[in-house]
């Protein structure tokens, strides 16, 4: 047992280089600081904590289940720990990135999260190129689900109900796709909380730098077969939407990770094909037969070489 097993549990519900927003089991929030390095944590940890002079300080983080990483120019940082479900929004105004959804899936497998797909703005005529896009997605067996936020509230909340019930989802979306929207409408209270978490968080600037956590009541799900005891639903919100990082990826690992080339890996005649350029290779014929899709394997072609990339960098 480790040596912080005494000390009580807390939810980490933001978090910002050197500070967290913890709540206690009866729902209180504090501001907290990790002890070191070492318990440095991210919204959806779960840590012991200890109350130090006038300050609680967090001592240590409970093992994780996930960590989903994101990366920006410079660095990779955690975006979220401990979820259970991604879902991801797309729409065709903008239309979404390939690139982005791709990438997002490649982590999302990887961490071993499965994710729902959101086709937001359903109305507008351009959706019909977005579901264009999805198709090769939908094929390999992820579900879409359809929105028209701004003209059917109603009707989201009804198709969104079951599919966030009794569990915690990342929700990510590129600008303009509605997260905002939809953040609202399942967390009438939102923004307020946004700005207190973010307030303590960033010593009065009213920014959102940090993944939020959002309660969502009226969700547990007691009802679902898989958790009879009703863990309640929760929401986590990440700002500014970035690349994933897939940097702890190898390019070898690339295609077990995606659905569509892994169903072709035993039809290669080298063990170990890199599905490019080699004869005989099974992901390529599949290709060519129109089972995979011409912009997955662009994709694919361009993620194995930034990720080799990476890997002589060291
Ligand atoms: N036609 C249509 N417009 C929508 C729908 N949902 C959201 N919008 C509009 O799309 C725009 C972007 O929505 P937001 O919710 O602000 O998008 P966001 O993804 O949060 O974008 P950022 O705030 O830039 O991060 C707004 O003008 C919304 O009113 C929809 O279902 N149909
Ligand atoms: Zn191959």
């Amino acid at each position: 047992m480790s040596k912080h097993a005494h000390l009580q549990v807390a939810l980490v519900v933001g978090a910002h280089g050197r500070h967290a927003v913890i709540e206690t089991p009866e729902g209180q929030r504090l501001m907290a600081h990790p002890r070191g390095k070492k318990s440095a944590c991210v919204v959806g940890d779960r840590v012991r904590w200890a109350v130090a002079g006038d300050e609680a300080v967090v001592e240590a983080v409970e093992p994780r289940r996930n960590l989903l990483m994101r990366q920006d120019e410079w660095r990779t940082k955690s975006f979220a720990a401990n979820l259970d479900h991604l879902l991801f929004m797309v729409a065709g105004e903008p239309m979404f990135s390939e690139a982005q959804l791709t990438r997002a899936l490649i982590a999302a497998e990887d961490a071993r999260i499965p994710t729902t797909l959101l086709l937001n703005k359903a109305d507008l005529p351009t959706a019909d190129a977005a579901r264009e896009r999805l198709a090769p997605y939908k094929a390999m067996g992820l579900t879409v689900l359809e929105t028209s936020l701004k003209r059917d509230l109603d009707g989201a909340r009804a198709l969104l109900a079951p599919c966030l019930a009794g569990r915690t989802t990342l929700i990510l979306g590129a600008s303009g796709m509605g997260k905002s929207t939809l953040i609202n409408l399942m967390v009438p209270a939102a923004s307020a909380q946004v700005g207190e978490i973010s307030q303590a968080l960033n010593s009065g600037k009213h920014t959102t730098t940090t993944s939020t956590w959002f309660w969502l009541d009226g969700l547990s799900g007691s009802d679902t077969p898989q958790d009879p005891h009703g863990q309640r639903a929760a929401l986590i919100d990440s700002p500014g939407f970035q690349e994933f990082g897939l940097m702890h990826i190898t390019p070898q690992q690339l295609p077990e990770l995606m659905p569509d080339f892994r169903a072709h890996l035993g039809d290669c005649r080298f063990y170990n094909c890199t599905h490019r350029h080699e004869p005989g290779c099974g992901v390529r014929a599949a290709a060519q037969r129109g089972e995979i899709s011409p912009s997955r394997v662009r994709l694919y072609e361009g993620l194995w070489e930034e990720l080799e990339a990476g890997q002589r960098k060291g």
